[in-house]
């Protein structure tokens, strides 16, 4: 399949666009027409530019308002559509991107529109060129793909195609499975944008929220799929109108349009790989392009280590903590300066090593986590597969018999790594530990762990999204919008179909925010707070507090309006009141949860625990949360 992107996808001046663009491995581009009139050069020097890049230039967009107009207006767009014709010579453009007319004057007479643009189409058929009309969702008189192509049927011109969007198409409850009998050869284009669902007009969506498929709610494989089933065989072309992307750095978002493009891919082939499973019932037409073919993804059992960048003195008091949670030292690196702690089946690895990776991460992040291991049932495929989508490989120092462990760096200069539970039950990175197999350990606080949160700078979530969604075959949940005393904070949880790995990812929309706060103060993303799951929270709770864990205190308010709004008895809501527990309840699941104060203002543990198939986070009570810890002296005491 060729892969393609407009170039208002992205930020920065024309030829910095072509040079992103080429860097992530495009093979050709669409030429955004405000981006060519902006460019201080000839539209040759474009032709020239990208050719040296190796980059094809695809398509040339947009030309508005060119049909269903009077006689004297026509004229005028056949005078317009003459000179673009020339710009397309010298650019070498063969295709051109007409709009369906968004004009209040616009004329509703499909004869008349058909009949105009065959008149602009036999003008571009002269010298060579084609012409694709897109319906726009917003359109005046055609708004859907199937009234668009009913027009170019009709003007049945041979250098006149079907322009089709993914965005226009899946924006409207409009019915698009007509799209597959579609004859393959007259979609002359295909672009691919997601959005979110947000209820507010097309046009607002289409131009400021747009996204890169795999990051936004709609299902751009399926339509890509439709699209493959008509027999197009032409260019796939992200065109991502999006107010962020306007502003992030060229090059990373070319790259994540990348990683973008190949999810679709990869979901279109599977859907056509389960049609043909299904083979008794259906014949599917012999694939004609090449689609992506990764390494399936690893089966993901869960997160095998979180690891912290610390310095001594850190490394000494967040064991202290650790310690009164609950943890054990459970060993010590065969040849680095690095602990492991641990119970139940959580381990966190403490890492002061000196000119190590986990060393830069302390210096520009604070004690900090700077990796998470998952458990896979494959690490090597786990990294083929992060690798085939772009990520970088991390081969970090290793000791004598000590393991490699797969891992790769993420854009933020954290590190994931793969590892396996042997068939003895032992998992493979301990062996690189001289573990303290000492007196049998008591029972631990907490089990498992059950969610890592992370705060992101803003911009960031779209990416970590995908990341998560391509690598990790990791799925989100729509955004929820979380209100901190001094700001917003927008939060997407995404997790693994079989629930063992669950993030909720945070954004902080002002800069005052506990979550803006500590992304600015310690330079970009990190871990805000790691949820441990036990099986009775208030015993738990007990033992916290006979070993002086300090708990983030919550107002006596909370229980009154939890009173009101649950049937909870009095004794639990005073048990609850005394050990700072938050509730939540969701059908007949119901959801504990308690706090630590944050360690050195960077961090923090939070307790659950889940009854009776209580599936969420408890965001309800993350404004709490949030009220509590800006109370001062609790997450502003920095130390060092
Ligand atoms: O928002 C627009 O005007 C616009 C222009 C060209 C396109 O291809 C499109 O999908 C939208
Ligand atoms: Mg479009």
């Amino acid at each position: 399949m060729r892969r393609s992107i407009a170039t208002v996808s992205l930020s920065g001046t024309l030829p910095e666009k072509l040079e992103a663009i080429a860097a992530a491995r495009f093979d050709g581009v669409e030429i955004f027409e405000p981006d060519l009139t902006g460019f201080p050069g000839r539209p040759r020097d474009i032709r020239d530019m990208a050719a040296d890049l190796g980059l094809t230039i695809e398509l040339f967009q947009p030309f508005r308002n060119a049909e269903g107009v009077d006689r004297a207006g026509f004229d005028r767009v056949l005078r317009r559509l003459d000179r673009k014709l020339d710009l397309m010579e010298e650019l070498g453009a063969p295709l051109m991107l007409v709009c369906s007319n968004v004009e209040p004057y616009a004329i509703n007479d499909d004869g008349l529109a058909a009949e105009q643009l065959w008149a602009m189409a036999e003008r571009a058929g002269a010298r060579g060129l084609r012409l694709g009309y897109e319906a726009l969702a917003w359109g005046t008189h055609v708004s859907t793909f199937d009234h668009a192509w009913r027009i170019v049927e009709r003007a049945d011109h041979p250098h006149l195609g079907l322009i089709l969007d993914s965005f226009h198409t899946l924006a409207l409850p409009h019915d698009w499975s007509g799209i597959a009998d579609l004859p393959g050869e007259r979609i002359f284009f295909v672009q691919l944008a997601d959005a979110p669902r947000l209820d507010m007009a097309t046009l607002m969506l289409s131009r400021h929220h747009r996204c890169l498929p795999g990051q936004g709610e709609r299902d751009v494989g399926a339509f890509t799929d439709a699209v493959l089933r008509a027999g197009y065989t032409g260019p796939l072309s992200l065109e991502i109108f999006n107010d962020s992307l306007r502003s992030a750095p060229t090059r990373q978002t070319a790259k994540d349009a990348m990683r973008s493009l190949l999810h679709v891919e990869e979901r279109a082939r599977r859907l056509e790989e389960a049609r043909r499973a299904d083979a008794a019932s259906h014949r599917p037409a012999p694939r004609r392009v090449e689609l992506f073919d990764p390494p399936a993804p690893a089966r993901l059992d869960g997160v095998a280590f979180v690891e912290f960048a610390v310095n001594h003195a850190t490394q000494a008091a967040l064991a202290a903590d650790l310690l009164r949670l609950g943890f054990h030292r459970l060993g010590r690196h065969r040849s680095k300066d690095v602990d492991l702690y641990g119970m139940g089946d959580i381990r966190f690895v403490l890492n002061a090593e000196a000119h190590s990776t986990a060393h830069s991460y302390y210096l520009l992040h604070g004690a900090s986590v700077c990796a998470i291991a998952y458990e896979v049932d494959d690490p090597l495929r786990a990294v083929g597969r992060a690798e085939a989508f772009g990520c970088h490989r991390f081969e970090g120092r290793v000791g004598p018999n000590e393991l490699s462990l797969p891992g790769i760096r993420t854009v933020g200069g954290e590190l994931v790594y793969f590892t396996r539970r042997r068939a003895d039950g032992s998992i493979d990175f301990e062996t690189d530990f001289r573990l303290e197999t000492g007196d049998a350990l008591p029972t631990p606080t907490a089990h498992r762990i059950d969610h890592i949160a992370q705060v992101l700078p803003e911009g960031a979530l779209d990416s970590a999204v995908l990341f998560h969604r391509t690598v990790l075959d990791m799925e989100p949940e729509p955004v929820v919008t979380l209100a901190d005393p001094f700001g917003l904070v927008r939060s997407r949880a995404i997790s693994d179909h079989r629930r063992r790995v669950r993030f909720p990812l945070n954004i902080a929309s002002g800069r005052n925010t506990g979550a803006a706060r500590s992304v600015s103060t310690y330079l970009g993303a990190g871990v805000h707070h790691i949820a441990l799951e036990t099986a009775d929270l208030f015993a738990a709770a007990e033992r916290l507090r006979a070993n002086g864990v300090e708990i983030l205190a919550i107002p006596a308010n909370y229980y009154d309006d939890l009173a009101a709004r649950f049937d909870l008895d009095d004794d639990l809501l005073a048990t609850m009141a005394r050990l700072n527990i938050l509730y939540d309840r969701q059908g007949d699941g119901e959801f504990f949860q308690l706090y630590t104060q944050p360690f050195q203002g960077r961090f923090f543990f939070e307790l659950v625990e889940r009854r009776g198939g209580y599936d969420q986070y408890g965001a309800a009570n993350a404004p709490i949360r949030m009220a509590a810890s800006s109370q001062p002296g609790t997450f502003d005491t920095l130390v060092g």
